[in-house]
Formats: structure tokens, sequence, C-alpha cells
């Protein structure tokens, strides 16, 4: 491992910088802060560039009797260095200027103490987490008034079987409309495929019908491509649910108001709140903790929020994991229920199992008080693609290794020099894209494009995206005898958009085809009936894309996926990141790796510390 050394770090600052724990910027923050603070405590500096560490990877904070939990890339003998002890670190850490003082009172870093033990914060975080924590209890204080008897019949209305009889209790679908109806913050929480965006459809034709024409909506995902996909799926669904056609979603940063040169500052904030009455936020576990601060604030106080996402999946590149705190945050914490929701789901409430979803759990129940439901039943896979997702979610290696040790039709494993199948898979996939291509078949190129997809964790290295998509076009070079030539455009190439283009309407991780067209080509992408037809000159930032990051893959289906896993020492290794992996996969997931790495990845949980799920003392 290389380590980026700074030369005149010192004492802890040195060890740990030398280790490879803490990176040149971690040191800097440190050391600045000692000069402008006048701090000499090594641990106390240590700590602050742990914070700094803490931010960079992901978390909010750092839990000081969790310090030495950090998840590193490799061979690093974590127990080897000299960790300072937890309350000599708090006790050193309220005696700091840091903290604030009368000489000092910038206030760099927060201590905080918790029912579960102290964290710290850098300061600007320790505000954000508080806003978010201060807006949604607020919000929580009081509920929307609504005529019982109306949303009874709508809710009746909609949730229906195909034949037309009302859904059988537990319907976690209605509760969710319910809930919308009776709150102003509501989670819709659930894995791929449980029905979440149908369910927003539902909310919003629950609340057109209790509101009527007028009713604002704004609709919004972090990602131009979520947003592409959900603008898509409601205006699908709009017409037999009585929803106004042609609503528009785009992405968070659209929604508040992007002004140029300032990323984090927008046009809506608190003085010059959203002019909805409903926002929508889809795949909100993407989203960071700042942005999540910044549309709290923005959000009217008498608008409905509706925030949805899958908890499990990987979360925000930037720090922050907002939605699995949320779905996580314990009960008791500042809300009280609507008391118009109960009788709406009474039935739901005492529903004993049904063949399809189980009964509520007491915590679901309690969960709700805050708003939360989470959707479990899976409407568009199961079998064994489904069991074997919640086993890595719920971290069962044992039961995760068996399944992949049977012989399933779904679910197959490859150790990681058996590739034949893989091999022809890829070459299958490719020979039906180009068939379909070179006849000009848009639709049929543009369904072929999501037969098989290759993923990868990392982008470089022996198991990174780049070595494994030039395997893949060898092996289909040596099937079709022909070069594939990355530097022209031919019929079949996929292509990986790697930037917003919002005149083109094509957005960073779109996935499209070259299809042959008249004399020359156009680049294809799905995009509802009518996939975007774009000449591919005229796209600024475009891959040819044979394998992708799972990070990438984020949000899209295929029917067979094959992942491609890296050795188990890979700090990027993490159940979140098999778990949004397997859950790609409609039909088949291929998984090619060893035991070993199967359980260091079911084993290891991005460690995202946050106070969001904790009470404060
Ligand atoms: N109650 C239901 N009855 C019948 N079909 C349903 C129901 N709920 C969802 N579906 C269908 O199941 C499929 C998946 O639903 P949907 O796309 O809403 O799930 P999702 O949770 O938003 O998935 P993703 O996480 O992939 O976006 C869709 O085809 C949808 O029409």
């Amino acid at each position: 491992m290389t380590v980026s050394t700074v030369l005149n770090a010192q004492g802890l600052l040195h060890v740990f910088n030398e280790a490879g724990i803490l990176a040149p910027a971690d040191v800097h923050v440190a050391q600045r802060l000692q000069k402008l603070g006048g701090e000499s405590s090594e641990i106390v500096l240590l700590a602050a560039a742990l914070a700094t560490r803490a931010v960079r990877l992901g978390s909010v904070c750092v839990d000081l009797n969790r310090l030495s939990e950090v998840t590193v890339e490799s061979e690093i003998d974590l127990d080897g260095l000299p960790w300072p002890d937890s309350a000599d670190v708090g006790a050193a850490l309220k005696r700091s200027p840091l903290l604030g003082s009368a000489e000092y009172p910038l206030q760099p870093l927060r201590l905080v103490a918790t029912t579960e033990g102290e964290l710290l914060y850098l300061e600007r975080y320790y505000q954000q987490e508080q806003t978010i924590r201060r807006i949604l209890d607020q919000r929580a204080l009081s509920h929307p008034t609504v005529d019982a008897a109306q949303v009874t019949n709508i809710l009746g209305g909609l949730f229906r079987t195909e034949e037309g009889v009302a859904t059988a209790p537990p319907d976690r679908q209605r509760i969710a409309a319910a809930l919308a109806a009776t709150h102003w913050t509501t989670v819709v929480a659930g894995g791929p495929g449980t029905g979440k965006t149908h369910t927003v459809a539902r909310i919003l034709a629950v609340l057109h019908a209790l509101h009527g024409e007028g009713l604002r909506v704004g609709l919004a995902a972090p990602t131009g491509k979520a947003a592409a996909r959900l603008e898509e799926s409601i205006n699908q669904q709009a017409a037999p649910l009585g929803l106004p056609a042609g609503l528009s979603a785009m992405t968070l940063h659209r929604l508040l108001g992007w002004r140029p040169g300032s990323r984090h500052r927008f046009r809506h904030d608190e003085y010059n709140r959203l002019p909805y009455d409903v926002v929508v936020l889809d795949e909100t576990s993407m989203v960071s903790l700042t942005m999540m601060c910044r549309l709290l604030e923005a959000v009217r106080p008498d608008a409905r929020l509706l925030l949805v996402g899958d908890p499990d999946q990987l979360t925000s590149v930037e720090a922050g994991a907002v939605l699995a705190d949320l779905v996580a945050r314990p009960a008791s914490s500042g809300a009280s229920p609507s008391p118009q929701l109960e009788p709406l789901i009474r039935a739901d409430l005492d529903a004993t199992d049904d063949p399809d979803e189980a009964a509520l759990s007491p915590f679901e129940k309690q969960r709700l008080h805050r708003g939360v439901i989470r959707l479990s039943r899976g409407r568009r896979f199961g079998g064994n693609i489904s069991v074997l997702a919640t086993a890595v979610r719920d971290g069962r290696a044992d039961d995760v290794l068996e399944i992949l040790h049977t012989s399933f039709d779904d679910v197959s494993f490859c150790p990681p020099g058996e590739l034949t199948s893989l091999r022809h898979d890829i070459v299958a996939a490719s020979a039906a894209l180009t068939a379909r291509a070179t006849a000009g078949d848009v639709p049929g190129a543009l369904k072929t494009l999501e037969s098989h997809r290759l993923l990868c964790a990392h982008r470089d290295g022996p198991f990174g995206v780049r070595q494994w998509a030039q395997q893949a076009m060898d092996w289909i070079s040596a099937d079709t005898g022909e070069r594939l030539d990355p530097f022209r455009w031919y019929p079949g190439q996929p292509l990986l958009v790697t930037e917003n283009d919002h005149d083109a309407k094509v957005y960073n991780g779109d996935t499209g085809v070259v299809v042959a067209h008249g004399e020359g080509v156009v680049a294809a992408f799905q995009r509802g009936e009518n996939p975007i037809l774009l000449h591919p000159n005229q796209l600024a930032a475009v891959q040819t894309v044979y394998a992708m990051t799972i990070h990438r893959s984020q949000g899209s289906q295929y029917d067979t996926v094959s992942v491609l896993l890296p050795d188990d020492a890979s700090a990027l290794l993490t159940r979140e990141l098999l778990y949004t992996a397997i859950t790609r996969a409609r039909h088949h997931v291929r998984i090619i790796g060893t035991d070993v790495s199967v359980a260091a990845g079911v084993a290891r949980q991005v460690q995202r510390a946050s106070g969001l799920r904790r009470t404060l003392v």
C-alpha cells in the first residue's frame, strides 16, 4: 500500500499518517486547528484528524468509544497502533480551546453526549444534523387535518386487487398512503420492486383527490437518471389514477435552485421556501446530510414531504446516511402520531399474518408514529435472488453461502478462475445486441442491453472495471473475429453517460446503445415509451461500457447480473455493496468469488457514524 505522508507531521498525527489511517488532508486540518486554536494536546489533534477522516469517508462524526474501528484497505495492524483511551480523549477534548473558549470562539469541534457514549463532530456537520433533527421533530408536532370519511373512501378505491376487492390487511402500501394523508413527513422505505413508486403514485392520487387540481407537486431525486425514472413511472400510472398528465421530476439540486459557483447554497432556503404543497424525494438513500438539511430548510412547514428509498443500499458518496438513520431512529424521538391515522388503518394494525404479508411487528407500529413505513413484499422478483438478498442484508453469512452452494436456476456461484459461463453470457448478450442494433431495431436493442451486465466493486486493479471491460471485449472479438474499436461508433456499442446533459436529457449513469440508422448511427437511451435518439457525437461525456461499478449500477436492473467480487481485504467489499449488486438482477445473479470474499463482504458493514439515531443527553 502506498502511504502519502506529511513531512512535518509530529507525534500521533505522524504515527497514524505513516500507518495509512490518516490522509494528508486529515493531518493538514488538524495542523491548521493546532495553529489557529493554540491546541497542543496530541490526542485532541488526533481526534480532530479522525473526525475529518470520518467525514471524508462518509460518516457525520466519530464515536469516541469506537475510535479504532476504522475500515481500512488491508494489511494495517490496527491493534498495533497507539490508540488513546476514549475517556482520555473525551477529557482532553473538554479542556480544549477547539471546543470554544473566550480566546478562541470559533469552535470548530463539537463533543456531544448521547445515551450510547460521546460523539465528536466537525461543527458544520453537527449544525446540519441538528437542523435536520429540529425540523423533523417540529414537523412531527402537528398534523394535517383531513376528512376521515373521504380518505377512507379514497383508500378503499385505490387499494384493490385485480379482481376489484379490497386488498387483504396488512397492506403496507395502503398504510403508506394513510400515513402520507395524515402526516407532514412520511418515509416510505423498501427494497427494489417492493412497489415504492407504485405507492408514491397512489399517494399523489390520494392528495389530489383531497386537495383538488390546484395541488402543487415537486418530484425530485438525487441524480438526473433517477429523476427521469421517477417521472416516467409516475406518468405511466397517472391517467387511471386521475393524476394530471405531464408531471415532471428533476434533480434535487435543480428543485432547490442550483446557483453556479455555489455547491451547497440554493435559491430556495428557509427564507424563500419551495412553492410546493407536496415534495417527493426518491432514492433518498443517496442523499447526503448536507443536501437533506438544505431540502428540509426549504420545504414549507405546511407542505407534505415524502422521502422514498431503500435504506439497505449503498449510501451517498458524501457524508451521511440519513434515510437509514430515519428508519432506524428510536421510536421515542420527539413525535406523536396523528390521531386520524389509527382508524384509517385499524384492519392493517389488527391483521395477523397473511399468506403474502407478515403482520406488523411492535417496532413497525411504533415507527408509524414517526411517519415511517417499510414495504416488505417483493413485487418484481422472488425466488432465490430475494432470499439471497435478504440473507445478505441481515448479515447471515452461513445462509448466504448455503444458497450460493446449492444449484439454482436464478443464483449461481463461480470460483474466480471458472469463467466459462460468464464468457458465454457476455458473448451471447453482445451478439444479440449487435444483431438488433445492426437491424436498426431501437426497442429491441434497448431491451437486449438489459439482458446482462458485468459489475465490479473497483474501477482499477485486478478486480476492476477497466481490466474486466477489456477482458469482455477480448472475448467478444475472439468470437466475432473482429476487433472492437472504441474510437469509432459501431452498432451494438454499449454506452455509459458520465455527465448530466440537461439539454439532451441524458444524465450521468444513463446507459444506451449505438443503433444503425439510415446510412449512419444513433445513440439510443430508454425513456418510457419514447426512447431518446441522438447522434453519438452530440454526447459530451460518454464511455463504452462492457463492465461497470456497482455504485454506477444503482437504480438500474438487468435480467442477468454477474458480480465480480474483489479480494476479501478490499474495504469496498461491504454488505451494502453485495446487497446492491444482487438486487440489480431480475432473473439471475452470478457471483464470482470465493467463500472467504463472500463472508468478508457480508460481515463488513458500511460504518457511517451519525447522531441522528441516538438520543442526546
Ligand atoms: N400492489 C401492487 N399490485 C400489483 N402490482 C404492483 C403492486 N405494487 C407494485 N406493483 C408492481 O411491481 C413492480 C415494482 O413496483 P415499483 O416499480 O413501484 O417498485 P419500486 O419499489 O419502486 O422498485 P425500484 O426500487 O426498483 O424503483 C411494478 O411493475 C409495479 O407495477
